[in-house]
This record gives structure tokens, sequence and C-alpha cells, in this order.
């Protein structure tokens, strides 16, 4: 018998030695893909940097002071060319990211397409595309033929794309030039910005706090000045955190009302709760102006034929009909810090003062849809994602995710009994995965239920919009977001929905909010974090929320610009 059990351990620890080695042989792989990508990356931007000085310094200088509109009038008029408008990004950019640490790579095709758009302009019968010459930045997940969209994975270096995503074709059809990919966090799953391949990013106006993610290259990069307009993609807030993190303007669309035929997400094949991507940009207008050349004319509905044929609506992004908007500070799943509710008293009062009716509106059990996001965000228990992790070396910012996805299911299960009377809504995301395809289908079905429930409250208060806060906490450090994933209550409820929603800066930290925060009430361990995570943040940006139902994209941006536009004057009078 013993003879038995001792095979058994040496078969065991020979299993367990070639494991081992294996994994070895596999880190070193990676680490050398990534030490090439690294000396990569530093190539590139070597070479853009020497390139600068093709274009004369004042003339990239000046440039960089034009607002978006300037920009896009100079560059119609001819009073600067796409090749002179290219450097003097360039240059933002990489100022950007020694800041930043926010791209990943320049695309240097850049330079063939900005120099063909000027040879084109020679030609007195060439009439310019509405974004002729305007850079813009793409985060990196979303294809750009000849380049690899990692998503933060190092097994992903080297997979490059055969060909452009839908949304980038169509911007280098409308006369933009993309010109360089931005940095996500690993998976894409988080509102951290971390990867073991090209690092950590940073929040332009605190190095040791967060720009957001899962776009967050993006935000930092925008944010800083270094693009004029990027793309980012929102599964359950990666367009809107990295924008109220870092002061900027951005829009999730409805998902089906911009193509993303080769844009990559953090789990394929999760119909509920899909990815939608769209504008990040120092302001509402130019996210709206995007828009609005995207959905005029034929290029995208004919080009993919899953995109809802809805035209841009001018008469309702320009209507001075008075609107009926909901309002909500607290959804009562997660409180926000004394600034995020201060913005949305003060977007509110601006709203007013334009002449809109707002009505308090009570999100109906945020809890439940909160439990539905992260079921099917996850759809699969988390075995895509942890596939993808042990393949990979683990950023340490997601690591306190992995550790819940791995505990086994049953033990998640009775944990979430356990924890319950004392611990609430730990004991609700531990009961969220999904432990077979009948309990995913009553998933689904809550969702769609969720969906008509949200949506009749909203039309027998006869609401046009709704404008709450984007987040529970202004930028956080590093290594927070994955902690307290539960504050994307606020931004994960409209994927869940696919309603439109959009963010913009209202204000930022004060003082005062700093020490209100003092008495932000602590029910639990999240609260404990999320209470330590927000302070030393007096001067950070705060954006708020506002949404639309599906396709109504056009009064969200209006509600935004109107917000936006409140600030401003507000801000003029101080000064
Ligand atoms: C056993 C319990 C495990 C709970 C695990 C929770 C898993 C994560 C669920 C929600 C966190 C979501 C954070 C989302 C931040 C924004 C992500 C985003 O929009 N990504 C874009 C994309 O995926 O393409």
């Amino acid at each position: 018998m013993w003879w038995i059990l001792a095979l058994i351990g040496v078969l065991t620890a020979i299993y367990w030695l070639r494991r081992r080695s294996a994994r070895g042989r596999q880190v070193a792989k990676l680490q050398m893909a990534i030490e090439r990508r690294v000396e990569e990356r530093q190539r590139s931007i070597d070479g853009v940097r020497k390139s600068l000085d093709s274009i004369d310094a004042s003339v990239r200088s000046a440039i960089q002071t034009l607002s978006f509109s300037q920009l896009v009038e100079s560059l119609q008029e001819g009073k600067y060319s796409a090749a002179q408008a290219l450097r003097a990004y360039q240059e933002k950019a990489i100022a950007a990211h020694e800041k930043t640490n926010c791209l990943t790579l320049f695309i240097h095709e850049a330079e063939s397409w900005a120099a063909e758009l000027d040879e084109k302009a020679k030609s007195s019968d060439y009439k310019k595309p509405p974004l002729f010459g305007i850079p813009v930045s793409i985060k990196e997940c979303v294809n750009v033929k000849g380049y690899d969209q990692t998503r933060g994975y190092a097994q992903g270096l080297g997979d490059e794309a055969k060909e452009d995503a839908t949304i980038v074709s169509h911007l280098k059809a409308l006369g933009a030039v993309p010109f360089v990919l931005t940095n996500v966090p690993q998976s894409l799953l988080s509102y951290a910005c971390s990867n073991p391949i090209y690092g950590t990013t940073g929040n332009p106006y605190d190095p040791t706090k967060v720009p957001g993610g899962s776009s967050g290259g993006e935000s930092a990069l925008i944010a800083s000045g270094g693009s004029p307009l990027g793309i980012g993609g929102d599964v359950g807030g990666s367009i809107r955190i990295p924008c109220h993190f870092t002061g900027i303007a951005g829009i999730k669309p409805s998902h089906i009302r911009l193509s993303h035929r080769g844009t990559r997400g953090s789990v394929p094949g999760r119909p509920l709760i899909n990815a939608s991507d769209g504008p990040m940009a120092a302001d509402v207008d130019t996210c709206a102006f995007m828009l609005r050349h995207m959905w005029t004319g034929d290029w995208l509905f004919s080009r993919d034929p899953y995109v809802a044929p809805v035209p841009w609506r001018e008469e309702i992004y320009s209507s001075e009909r008075k609107l009926i908007i909901g309002y909500y500070d607290d959804d009562k799943w997660f409180l926000p810090t004394p600034a995020l509710r201060r913005a949305v008293q003060e977007a509110k009062e601006i709203l007013e003062k334009a002449g809109h009716r707002l009505i308090r509106f009570d999100p109906p059990d945020v809890s439940a849809a909160f439990s539905h996001f992260v079921s099917a965000v996850s759809v699969d228990g988390g075995t895509y994602l942890l596939n993808r992790l042990d393949n990979d070396i683990l950023d340490d910012t997601y690591k306190p995710i992995v550790r819940l996805y791995r505990i086994p299911l049953l033990v998640q299960r009775a944990l979430s009994y356990l924890l319950r009377p004392i611990y609430p809504r730990l004991a609700t995301a531990l009961r969220c995965m999904p432990r077979n395809t009948s309990e995913l289908r009553s998933v689904y079905e809550r969702i769609e239920l969720y969906r008509e429930r949200f949506t009749r409250q909203m039309e027998q208060l006869g609401l046009d919009a709704i404008i709450c806060p984007v987040q529970v906490m202004p930028a956080v450090p590093h290594d927070v977001p994955m902690k307290v994933f539960a504050t994307v209550s606020y931004t994960g409820l409209f994927n869940l929905l696919d309603y439109a929603a959009g963010v913009v800066r209202v204000t930022e930290v004060s003082e005062e909010d700093e020490q209100a925060l003092e008495n932000y009430p602590v029910n639990d361990p999240w609260d404990k974090v999320v209470k330590e995570a927000s302070k030393g943040a007096v001067g950070l940006p705060i954006a708020v929320q506002c949404v639309a139902p599906p396709f109504r994209e056009e009064i969200c941006l209006r509600v935004m610009r109107e917000i936006e536009t409140g600030v401003r004057t507000k801000t003029d009078r101080k000064h």
C-alpha cells in the first residue's frame, strides 16, 4: 500500500515541478516581449521627437494655443496644414506622456496620412472633409492596422490588427488623423490604469492618483492638452470615470448607435452589458462635433449594418424647448462623498436657472441593478478573465478582484450568507456569479424587467433626462479602484439600461468638501476605503453625469452643454 502512496507523491511532485518550470518559461517569454515593447515605445517616442523640428516651433506653439473650433477653422481655411497640426499635437502628447505615462505607441502612418490630406488640399476641386487634419488619439483596444491591441495583457503583444476598426476608418474618412494609442488597465475591466507592459498612467492633477480607467491613457492625454479628441470605450464607466477624474467631457452612446467592428472589450460575448465606444475631449461641443459628423450622411450606416441608422438630430441638440430633468445625488447603494453631491446640486441650479424643471428622481432598487450588472459583466463567473490572467503577468492593481473570482462558487455563496448581516454589499457581490446557464438566463430576464421598471418610472414623471453623480469619489490612489469596484453603481446602471450617458466638469473638491468628508458615515470596510481614499483631494475636478434614454444622445449632449456653459459663466463672474 505504501508504495502506491509514494508513487502518487512522486507523480504529484513531478507534475508540480513541470508546471512550475513551464510557468517560469512562460513568464520569461512574456518578460522578454515586454522588454522589447518598452524599447520599441521609447524608439517610437524618440523618433517622433526628432522629427518635430520639421515644423517651425512658433507654428507648433501657435497651433497648441487654439481651441478645438479654432483648430477646425484654421485647418479648413488652410491657415495651417494637417502636417503642422500633427507635429503640434505630437509635441504636446510627448509632454503629456512625460508627465503621466499615458501613451503606448505613436501611429507612424499618421505622417503619411497627414501628407496625403495636404496634397489633396492643393487641388481646387477638393472639398475638405469636416475633421480635415484633426489629430485624434485612440484607446489601445481599438484596432489600428499594424498595431496590437493587448488590453494590457503581455500575451497580446505582437498580435497585430489586420485592418482598422470601423470607427478608425470613419475618422479617417472624415479627414481626421489618428496619431497615437493610449494606455489601459490590464483586462479593461477596471477604473485604474495600470498594466505589466506599459506601467501605470498618472492623473495630470496629481501623479499619485488614477486618471480613471479603462480609458485612462486617453483622459490623462486629453486633460494635459496632448490630444484635441480621443476615442474611448465604456462597459461600466470607462469613458465617464476617466473624464470625471481628469476634468474633461465624454459620452457613452447607446450601444448600437456607433460601430464596434474591430474594437476589443474586456469580456467578449456579453450580450446585455455591451461596450460602447465614444468621444472624449476638453469640452462637450467637441464630442458633439464628432458625433454630428459621424451620424450625418451614409458612411457609417452603409459600412456597418449593426449600427442603427439614426441620423444626428441638430434640432434636438440646438432646441430651446425647456426640459423636465430628474436628479439624484445618492443611489442608496453607495453614498457619494460631499464634493460629488455638491456637483449635482450646482448642476441642478444651473439647469433651473436656464429654465428647465428639475424633479427629484429615486432610481429603483440600485442594489438589485448593481447585482445584475456584476452578474452580466462577468457572464461566466470570471472564467474568461482568470484564464487570461493565469497566462499573463498579473498587475498588482487587479489582485483584489482576482482573489474574489478565485473563491470557489459554493464558498462564495456560503460567505455571502454569513456576511449578509455585517457586510451586506459584499454579500450581494459574492452572490452574483451565475452558476449555470439557467441562472444566467434569469439574470438577463431580471435586467429586462429592470429596464422596463426604470424607463416606466421616468415616463411617469415625463422626464427627458436625468442628472446624477458619476462616481462616489474624486480621483483616488492607484491601488484603490478594484478594492471598491462597487462604486461603479452610478455608471454601470446606464450600461445595464443601455442609455446615453455623458459627463461634464462642474467643480473641484474644496476645503469645505474635505472637512465635510469627516462626517462620511462608515458602515462597512468599503465605506472606510472610500473615506480614506477621498482625502487629500482639494482641487481635483468633479463632474456630473447626464443621461437620456437610448438613441437620445442629442438630449444628453444638450444638457451637458448647458451645464458646461453655466459653469463657465459662473467662473467668469468670479474672476
Ligand atoms: C465573486 C465576486 C466577484 C466580484 C467581481 C466583480 C467584478 C467586476 C465587476 C464590476 C467592476 C467593474 C469595474 C468597471 C470599471 C469600468 C470598466 C469598463 O467600462 N471597461 C471597458 C471595457 O470593458 O471594455
